[in-house]
């Protein structure tokens, strides 16, 4: 249950002042729908309005709060002569410049004949000082409130400064003392204010120095973010080690051997030191957490086959998740023959199963009949009963998120669990959504594999790659090409996708297919089927490729406008071809103009294939946040912290997290009660959900 302290914080945002039905959904695209969430969108810089000059001093181009008589009107026909209203002081005058707003509410604001404290941006034009659209106007006896010190929010379109300022302002009103739940004495060691000062600090910046990253009140609210998270990773970590795991060995390793016979290739140096990391973990009698980090195409479909033989021979079952169905299909198809060469049992469980069939094989899993079950999020529905489940691996591709993890560890698998992820991430993201886990590498790709030979060309250039993939298609090749990503719009990537679909289609004939992520899960199937078999040759797709897809025959990747994508994003794409033994290209085709720092990233890519070097350096050029590219990056977002900033208090959060748990393991010590506050103040309570006591 949440702590009440915290009851008016998570209220709906309407119930604050000002924010009405016709506001709210603004507010909720911009920051959210809960008061916390107010609090948590932070100024970015601040106007000093402290400035008081006479009307002949005020600096041009700088903000100034001036006292003036109001001298007369002067209504306006249009933006070319706008409404202006004359104003002076004993020093001369100045005119109040309007190109929108109604006369009997400016007659009304600035009667004739009255003192008025104006406060805005000089401007000088014509020999004339104005002041274009004057963010305060005041009688003299409210000067005080405008001779301040104002902050600047990061506003959305329809939103304007005050109103928002005017929300925040009665969100932190209602922004409580909570109980301290930083330790007081690293609390003294860094200086920093308590939770509540440092907001307001934030908030209410006396100088844009508070503003600052690293300032003390920013760096605290950046640290209780941090150990928010990775209290909640700990925890999970905590909990999921706390059951006893059951240990998971095949000295023989008959099965595994057969496969091994079966595969027409050789392991790797680093899937020979992935697989021997695996086995000394499930051998444990604690449970295995490990995360198993590939870069594309590094090979970690057979890793996580072996570890799941070496469960099934020690007489358990597997479970294998994947983040898709056309993931989870395709992995079927790989191990099938595998499995075969083994003797498992094998079965696929989609949400699209239904009825008896459904209810066919989830009898067989519960009498133990099926040995791997492959699947999507199907898998951990209700009714799915393992006989006895050993290991579970979860094909991540960073779609999934602690939160699945969280779920299955509320579900009481007392598994083995290993995520595999294709994202290469930095070290310090890395802590942050898989801070609970240990991690395998595999930083090295299977041997022939040709490099890929990526080039940059301008969308110009368009009709001479299309006629150049034509010509590709017609000595045989396969031809992935991906439509431009249109942010926060599927229907528009669709659209796109659609349009190109059609103009291949009318060059290509029937040899150009598509596939998007609106399509039904079966129709999907089918498109990529025939691509796989060779009865489509151009695959125009949406991003929902991106993901795992593997048919080594395809050699061609085209990306359109490829500026818009993430690097890692685009790095995955370019991981679907390559796969194979035939020479592969991949066109990044971008659009004009391109700016310094998206030509840049888009030149890592031609210069690198390791994904590691790729998100390193995109890291580099445009901070944590954006890494993954757009949507849906299942890695945790902060608020108030930024990784690139505050990197160094990620580790300790992380250590500190641990060392709480040790003493603490179930947060009932002096603390705890402070901390379980946290977790819910950021929105990371599921974790305590797996506490006893939660
Ligand atoms: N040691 C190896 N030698 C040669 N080929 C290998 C080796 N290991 C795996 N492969 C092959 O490499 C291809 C890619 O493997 P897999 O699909 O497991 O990659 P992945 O790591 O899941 O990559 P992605 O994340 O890009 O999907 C497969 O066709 C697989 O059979």
């Amino acid at each position: 249950m949440r702590p009440q302290c915290l009851f008016p914080l998570f209220a709906p945002i309407t119930a604050l002042p000002g924010v009405g039905p016709r506001l709210a959904p603004l507010y909720e695209r911009l920051l959210g729908s809960k008061v916390v969430d107010l609090l948590w969108h932070l100024p970015t810089s601040v106007v000093d309005r402290r400035c008081s000059p006479r009307l002949n001093d005020a600096p041009p181009g700088q903000v100034a709060t001036v006292t003036v008589r109001v001298e007369a009107h002067f209504p306006g026909d249009g933006p070319r002569r706008p409404y202006r209203v004359r104003v002076s002081d004993e020093t001369g005058f100045a005119h109040l410049v309007f190109f929108h707003g109604r006369e009997d509410w400016l007659r009304h604001q600035l009667p004739e004949g009255e003192i008025r404290i104006v406060s805005g941006l000089v401007e000088h034009f014509n020999n004339e000082i104005n002041f274009p659209h004057p963010d305060h106007i005041v009688p003299p006896e409210r000067k005080a409130e405008v001779m301040v010190i104002e902050q600047v929010y990061p506003l959305t379109a329809g939103l304007t400064q005050r109103p928002l300022a005017k929300a925040a302002a009665a969100a932190l009103a209602r922004a409580p003392e909570l109980p301290e739940w930083q330790d007081p004495a690293w609390l003294a060691r860094q200086s920093w204010p308590s939770w509540r000062t440092a907001l307001l600090a934030v908030h209410r910046p006396d100088d844009a120095g508070a503003l600052n990253p690293d300032s003390p009140p920013r760096r605290r609210l950046a640290y209780d973010e941090l150990l928010a998270t990775q209290l909640a990773l700990a925890l999970v970590r905590a909990n999921l080690r706390r059951q006893k795991g059951r240990s998971l060995a095949a000295p023989a390793g008959v099965m595994r051997a057969k496969v091994m016979a079966a595969l027409p290739f050789q392991l790797t140096g680093a899937q020979s030191r992935a697989v021997s990391e695996i086995d000394s973990d499930m051998a444990e009698p604690l449970r295995m957490l490990r995360l198993l980090q590939g870069d594309v195409g590094s090979g970690k479909t057979v890793v996580a086959l072996l570890a799941m033989l070496t469960a099934i021979e020690a007489g358990a079952q597997a479970a294998l998740m994947a983040p898709t169905e056309i993931l989870a299909r395709q992995h079927l198809a790989t191990l099938s023959p595998l499995a075969e060469a083994a003797g498992i049992r094998l079965a696929l469980l989609t949400g699209r199963d239904k009825g008896k069939a459904r209810e066919k094989l989830l009898a067989s899993l519960a009498e133990g009949d099926i040995d791997l079950l492959i699947g999507t999020h199907a898998l951990f529905q209700e009714d799915v009963v393992f006989r006895e489940l050993g290991l579970a691996v979860i094909d991540e591709q960073h779609r999934f998120g602690v939160h699945q993890r969280l779920d299955l560890a509320a579900k009481g698998f007392a598994v083995d669990m290993l995520v595999m992820t294709a994202t290469p991430i930095p070290r310090t993201l890395l802590l942050s959504a898989y801070g609970d886990m240990d991690a395998s590498r595999l930083d090295e790709k299977p041997p022939g594999r040709q490099p890929i030979d990526t080039r940059v060309v301008p969308l110009t250039r368009l009709d001479e790659m299309v006629a150049a993939v034509g010509r590709a298609v017609n000595g045989g090749a396969r031809v992935y090409w991906v439509c431009p990503l249109v942010e926060e719009s599927e229907q528009l990537d669709l659209a796109a996708a659609e349009a190109r679909h059609q103009t291949l289609t009318e060059q290509f004939g029937e040899r150009v297919g598509l596939i998007h992520g609106r399509m039904k899960g079966s129709a999907r199937d089918a498109v990529m089927e025939r691509f796989a078999a060779g009865d489509i040759d151009i695959l125009v797709a949406t991003t929902v490729i991106e993901v795992g897809v593997n048919v080594p025959e395809a050699t061609i990747m085209v990306v359109e406008h490829a500026e818009r994508f993430g690097l890692a994003q685009l790095h995955q794409l370019r991981g679907r071809v390559g796969r194979g033994s035939g020479r592969s290209t991949c066109l990044l085709l971008y659009g004009h103009p391109l700016g310094e720092v998206a030509k840049a990233r888009l030149e890592i890519l031609r210069a690198t294939e390791d994904g590691f070097v790729i998100a390193e350096e995109d890291l580099r050029l445009r901070g944590g946040g954006e890494i993954l590219g757009t949507r849906q990056s299942g890695l945790p977002e902060f608020h108030l912290a930024d990784l690139d900033r505050h990197g160094d208090l990620l580790e300790i959060a992380r250590d500190d997290s641990r060392l709480i748990l040790d003493r603490d393991p179930e947060l009932t010590g002096p603390r705890s009660e402070a901390l379980r506050v946290l977790l819910y103040l950021f929105e990371r309570d599921a974790a305590i959900r797996t506490l006893r006591s939660g």
